[in-house]
Formats: structure tokens, sequence, C-alpha cells
């Protein structure tokens, strides 16, 4: 599904990583792990297409991120660390604008529907600067589950989530993983049970 092939990236004058390959297959779940400011987050991007490795290339179903563009982006959710909300917009109105823009409008009844699924019901209404953290996470995270895409790219998902929330989450990501899609996340904090089966991958230091 996405194959990552002799890619070397570095910041500034220091590398983040060389020479670094790995196939990953619709099922996986891929716990991407190591130490801060190894490049996690910088990988993410990449796979998401956002920025480009200075060396080798990533593929999507053998084909090169850059030659895909958009078809590309409309294969995949990327959830970063910022939740890529709009602060004035309420819940509803940001899922139906987010949808709307990608190009896959959703109903009234499908976006109550998943609102309520992430615990957002009673604040479906409210503009999103008024949310808590972890309910502008659930608001964030409603994308998932709106719109059916292959591959997730969650940076740091569980942050901010209560323990209920988490293992949801975990569910989620479980349930999608067992239909053929494919997760790559990070997390510094202990994941959730409900995920039944995930691979690790742990970035190092360029030597
Ligand atoms: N836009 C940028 N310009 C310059 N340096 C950057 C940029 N983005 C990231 N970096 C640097 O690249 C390195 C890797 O950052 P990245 O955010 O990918 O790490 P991470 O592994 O996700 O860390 P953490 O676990 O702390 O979230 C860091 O040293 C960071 O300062």
């Amino acid at each position: 599904m996405i194959l990552i092939d002799q890619i070397a990236a570095q910041r500034g004058d220091r590398p983040l990583f060389s020479d670094l390959s790995l196939a990953l297959h619709a099922g996986d779940c891929i716990h991407l792990r190591g130490e801060n400011g190894i490049g996690k987050t910088s990988l993410l991007k990449m796979l998401a297409g956002l920025s480009q490795p200075d060396q080798g290339q990533i593929l999507w179903q053998g084909q090169a991120l850059t030659e895909l563009g958009d078809d590309y982006h409309r294969q995949l959710h990327y959830l970063g660390h910022k939740d890529a909300l709009k602060d004035l917009l309420s819940p509803y109105q940001n899922l139906h604008w987010a949808a709307k823009i990608a190009g896959n409008p959703l109903s009234e009844a499908a976006i109550l529907h998943t609102l309520a699924k992430v615990g957002l019901l009673q604040q479906c209404d409210l503009p999103v600067r008024s949310l808590s953290q972890g309910q502008k996470k659930r608001a964030a995270l409603a994308r998932l589950l709106a719109t059916p895409r292959p591959l997730w790219l969650l940076d740091e998902p569980f942050v901010a989530l209560d323990t209920a929330a988490q293992s949801e989450l975990g569910e989620w990501i479980n349930t999608h993983c067992q239909q053929g899609g494919l997760v790559i996340l990070t997390s510094h904090q202990k994941l959730p049970c409900t995920i039944k089966k995930i691979s690790e991958f742990t970035l190092t230091r360029p030597v």
C-alpha cells in the first residue's frame, strides 16, 4: 500500500533520517516511535504528501506521491498536532465544511450520527473555541468516522482524550485495520488495549 523507498531528510545541517525504507500494507497499524525531535512528525507529513524527502521517494499503490497529488490526498486523513478546526465554527459546521470542501458532502443525519459517536451531540452547535481540549480533539477525530478513507496518519491522537475516549479511538483504529485500512500513528502515551494488533517502528538518529 505504502512503500517508503530509501528516503533521506534533513533540517538545516542536521540529518533527520537517511536510507529509510519501509513497506506498509492494508490492515497494518504502525506505532511510529522515537525520542522528541527525532523526526516522527516530519515523516508523517511526508507520508501525507505535505512535504518531500530530500532523497528517495514514497509510493502509494505503486505510484509516487509526487505524481498523485490530490488523488492521494483523498485517500487519507491526516490529524496533526493542530486540530485543523475553525475556532469560530461549531463541530457541526466544521464537519459539514470539511466534508464539502473535500468533495464528499454529508447529510445532516450523517453529521449528527458522527457527532453522537464522538460524544459531541450536546456541543454540536457551540463554537469550537468554547470547547475543552478533549472535546476539540473529539471534534477533529470525527472526520475519521464521517468520511471513510483507507489511510489514517495520526500524530499523537490520544493526547487530551480521557480513558474512555482513548479506548473508543483504539476500537475505531482496530475496526479500520480489520476492514483493510492502514493506520500510522505516533504516541508517547501507553496505547489503549483495544488496539488488538500493532507493530512498532522506531526512528533512530543516523550514524
Ligand atoms: N519547519 C521546520 N524547520 C526547521 N526545523 C524543523 C521544522 N520542522 C521540524 N524541525 C526540526 O526537525 C526535528 C524533528 O522534528 P519533528 O517534529 O519531526 O520531531 P518528532 O519526532 O515528531 O518530535 P516530538 O516527539 O517531540 O513530537 C526537530 O529538531 C525540529 O526542530
